[in-house]
């Protein structure tokens, strides 16, 4: 045969495994209805596991038999998700347990950060409630948590993801150890500024301190600056504080220029830092389920154990339901030796219907799927 006659032939072929597919699928409607009506759930692994071992007998040679799984693996996610979709249709869609509200309450409220006065969470604190909010702030992300699940805030700001540095890691094990849910999110632009007393110059600086990732992230103008020497601390506020205390003009600060205006300290020069446009993404987190008319992104996390596929059977639930995912994580199960639990965001509302088959195929099909927020 040459090209011409193969590709006739498989024209042939694939005409008719396209009937066959929409013979299966209409199969696959009636199998809906019958779930429908008796209760029993859309996915079952044990039939799945049956099948696939099953075609894969059917092959022969080892390529062959690989395919066949993988390709009827395909089919059957095409499968569940139409169903999903006629279940949907007959009032059997998820019950989210999210409650919509026209705009998220933002005056007389209590607002937890973490970390101490000046720090960037309390730049984003007031960033977003604004400069008269009734703010406070904790030790720790876990403490910040705690004050929210337990009611005494309504709500707490953290730092979830930096554009140069990445995921804030320890924030996704906290997102699944408290009850808390995202309702809104904000972006603050890291403008590390250098901070020294009122009748200080630029001139006058030996000593510079700062937490050592601000250290870092302005290296590019420290390193450059003869005979300063650079000490870290625990946070870019102590590292003000301390300039202000020790009343010795040789020192300097990297800090944010709220701290600056907090701890009454001059700015020397604003923006030093490497990367112009670094930012931080905090989350605003509440402890109720709720998400604003007009929400545009979903957070969620699910558990999948370490297994050839799952990851990419999971997905199929957002490229059939034509979701777009913007961001995933993984992060280790505790306790739970090379099983992951995958943080992803997509685009969307908790109403579309499309949203909503996504959902119910992965919270049928993975472990523990939790709505982290939709905002
Ligand atoms: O047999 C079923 O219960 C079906 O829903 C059909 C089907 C399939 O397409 O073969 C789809 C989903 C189930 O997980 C198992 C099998």
């Amino acid at each position: 045969m040459d090209l011409q006659e193969c590709r006739k032939e498989l024209d042939g072929i694939d005409r008719q495994l396209t009937e066959l597919f929409e013979r299966r699928m209409e199969i696959c409607g009636q199998v809906a209805q019958t779930k429908i009506a008796s209760g029993k759930a859309v996915y079952d692994g044990e039939r799945e596991k049956q099948k696939l071992d099953a075609v894969e007998a059917m092959a022969h040679g080892e390529f062959n038999q690989t395919g066949v799984r993988e390709l009827f693996s395909q089919i059957m996610t095409i499968s569940r998700r139409y169903q999903y979709r006629l279940l949907a249709e007959h009032g059997r869609g998820v019950d989210l347990g999210f409650e919509k509200i026209p705009t998220l309450k933002m005056k007389d409220v209590r607002v937890v950060y973490q970390g101490v006065e000046g720090a960037y969470s309390h730049g984003a604190a007031l960033q977003f409630f604004g400069e008269d909010a009734n703010v406070y702030h904790v030790e720790r992300f876990q403490d910040a948590m705690k004050e929210v699940s337990e009611g005494r805030a309504d709500y707490a700001v953290l730092p979830i993801e930096n554009s140069s540095a990445g995921a804030v890691v320890d924030m996704y094990d906290l997102l699944t150890g408290f009850n808390n849910y995202i309702v809104a999110e904000t972006f603050l632009p890291v403008n590390h500024a250098l901070l020294g007393l009122p009748d200080a110059e630029l001139s006058d600086i030996r000593t510079v301190y700062s937490h050592p990732q601000a250290l870092m992230q302005s290296s590019r103008f420290l390193n450059a600056q003869e005979g300063w020497r650079q000490v870290s601390c625990l946070n870019t506020a102590v590292a003000a504080c301390k300039v202000i205390e020790d009343r010795d003009k040789s020192q300097a600060a990297v800090a944010s220029e709220i701290a600056g205006k907090l701890y009454g300290l001059k700015v020397l020069k604003s923006s030093i830092q490497n990367n112009q446009g670094n930012t931080t993404r905090f989350v605003i987190l509440a402890n109720r389920p709720i998400y604003r008319e007009g929400a545009s992104r979903i957070s969620l996390c699910f558990e999948l154990p370490h297994q050839s596929g799952t990851l990419y059977n999971m997905l199929g639930n957002f490229i059939f339901n034509h979701v777009n995912m913007v961001m995933i994580e993984s992060r280790p199960i505790p306790g739970r030796n090379w099983e992951y639990r995958f943080f992803v965001d997509i685009e969307g509302n908790l109403e579309d219907s499309a949203i909503a088959n996504a959902l119910k195929g992965i919270s049928a099909e993975a472990l523990n799927m939790r709505i982290l927020g939709n905002y």
